[in-house]
């Protein structure tokens, strides 16, 4: 009798028990966090955390709540994303101490090899040493000693839009590779060059890794001790095959340009100049991983962000086709159809530089730029972030805010200029196109030149305009994007079209003047 009496008391104190722990849960202080979706008990906001567009459903919960900054919680990590210019420059430039760190990732760093690529180092000394050089190569005034080579990547790209127009996704990628390729390693790249397609095979790792969300290991480390021949373990086996790419595209064309420097053929590029500021060989040894991480990392960051800014440029005139209108004829009064403009016609044609502007705030190629990590904990208007949250900057909704760009879904390079025609000079460059604070990205003096050089150049010689389908109708393509971390145009229709007679023989001689 006793017996049974005890095991019936002890499942429904059990069940008491429970009970209670659920309710304190329910009823814990939670600090005041920035508003935003209520979340399940225990697993949080799993489920409201968007794995797509994730630019606009942040924006759309941000204007729900009424706050520029929202808050989500999922099983325990706090993910907290600014919409809007002010809290962005008091968080991440005032408070740049608390908000320039990175989350580190045993599946990405680790396991599949991108502790080089140094864009994704801890905000520390290791990290500062890498910006600091890479800033001396890349700031605007060394930015110049590139636009040689950018105008000849340029003047090539124009030769093959002119010989084979429908392959105009395939010719940009080739210009902005190759054009890296040879700032970097003095490469002469050709298409069709397999040292190209090894970085890019090597890239495109990153972006699956990346868009493939957690990996179970970052949840639990240990797992990274599991053996590759272990049920379960195919993360390893892909990660161990992906090593192989990231290596070489990291170590294969260093090596390479240094046997250059020891035979005495080397060229003049970026890594030319960090290997002659070392003295001798035992040092170039040393510094052998930090010269390898700045070299390949160039190339990681610039290429896929490059290529989709000019396709958003194509798709945007595409779509809107009298966008392109006031820049040919600025092109046209200043340079009358003699020349193809260079980096010195910037001040003289404000037209082309207002659709670069536009280009990069219609549909930045990193539309929630890179998450950043809090250090320590933070109050913000009131509300707690902890130490530890992941922090993204919304950019793309910051660029359609709509009481600083009107319309801001219609393409319209007009916004940046004043009734004269000049560059409006209360309206500020699209800058959070390029992130955040201390890590806004070091290559965007670059970015923006071969950008410029890129739309001025086509503009002069081709009118992009719609193609025809089989029913002889112009296609009007979709503003569609690829979902994820870097987001670019889903595949379209366009065409190129001489502007006038002579345009092709233009074409066809700077080509061969550049090569
Ligand atoms: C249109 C072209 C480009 C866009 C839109 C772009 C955008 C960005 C963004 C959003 C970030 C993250 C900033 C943050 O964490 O807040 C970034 C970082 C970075 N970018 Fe770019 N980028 C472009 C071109 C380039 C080029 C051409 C290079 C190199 C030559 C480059 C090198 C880097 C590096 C090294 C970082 C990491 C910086 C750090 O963590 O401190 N980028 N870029």
């Amino acid at each position: 009798m006793e017996d049974t009496s005890r095991s019936l008391v002890g499942p429904s104190l059990w069940a008491v028990f429970a009970l209670g722990l659920l309710f304190a849960f329910c009823l814990r202080r939670q600090p005041r966090y920035p508003p935003g979706p209520r979340g399940l008990p225990i697993v949080g906001n799993v489920f409201d955390i968007p794995m797509n567009v994730g630019w606009k459903v942040f924006r759309d919960v941000s204007r729900c709540f009424g706050s520029d900054v929202i808050h989500y919680e999922a099983l325990g990590s706090h993910l907290v994303v600014v919409n809007g210019a002010k809290a962005a420059k008091e968080l991440f430039e005032r408070r740049a101490n608390n908000y320039s760190d990175r989350k580190q990732s045993i599946m990405v760093n680790e396991l599949t090899g991108w502790h080089r690529n140094w864009g994704q180092l801890e905000y520390g000394d290791r990290w500062r040493q890498h910006r600091r050089l890479f800033h001396q190569h890349f700031r605007p005034l060394a930015v110049s000693q590139y636009h040689p080579r950018q105008v000849k990547g340029v003047r090539v790209l124009l030769r093959a839009l002119s010989e084979s127009p429908e392959d105009f996704q395939r010719h940009i990628r080739f210009m902005a590779g190759a054009t890296i390729m040879e700032i970097v390693y003095a490469y002469d790249a050709q298409p069709g060059d397999p040292r190209i397609k090894l970085v890019e095979d090597a890239v495109d790792t990153l972006t699956f890794v990346v868009n493939a969300g957690v990996y179970l290991v970052d949840v639990f480390p240990i797992l990274k001790y599991v053996p590759t021949w272990f049920p379960g373990a195919s993360f390893k086996r892909q990660a161990a095959e992906w090593k192989k790419l990231v290596d070489a595209l990291y170590e294969q064309p260093y090596q390479e340009f240094k046997a250059t420097v020891k035979e005495g053929i080397a060229k003049p590029c970026f890594a030319a100049t960090l290997l002659s500021s070392v003295e001798n060989d035992e040092d170039i040894e040393n510094l052998e991983e930090l010269f390898m991480g700045l070299t390949g990392t160039a190339f990681v960051a610039g290429s896929d962000t490059t290529i989709a800014s000019l396709n958003v440029f194509i798709l945007a005139v595409t779509i809107f086709p009298e966008a392109q209108r006031s820049a040919q004829e600025e092109i046209d009064r200043v340079l009358e159809r003699k020349r193809l403009p260079t980096m010195e016609d910037t001040v003289l044609l404000p037209h082309v530089t207002a659709l670069v502007h536009e280009t990069l705030r219609w549909h930045p190629p990193l539309p929630l730029a890179a998450p950043h990590r809090v250090i320590e904990d933070d109050e913000y208007e009131g509300y707690f972030i902890p130490a530890g949250t992941t922090i993204i900057g919304n950019a793309w909704a910051i660029l359609r805010d709509e009481d600083v760009f009107p319309d801001g879904d219609s393409f319209k390079p007009e916004r940046w200029l004043n009734e004269a025609g000049a560059l409006r000079d209360d309206l500020p460059y699209p800058m959070e196109t390029f992130g955040f604070g201390r890590r806004i990205c070091p290559g965007r003096h670059f970015a923006n030149d071969v950008l410029w050089l890129a739309i001025a150049n086509i503009l002069t010689v081709f009118s992009i305009e719609r193609a025809l389908g089989e029913d002889g109708q112009p296609i009007v393509p979709e503003a569609k994007f690829s979902p994820r971390l870097i987001s670019k145009p889903e595949p379209f229709k366009c065409a190129f079209k001489h502007r006038f007679s002579g345009a092709e023989d233009m074409i066809r001689l700077a080509a061969i003047v550049e090569e």
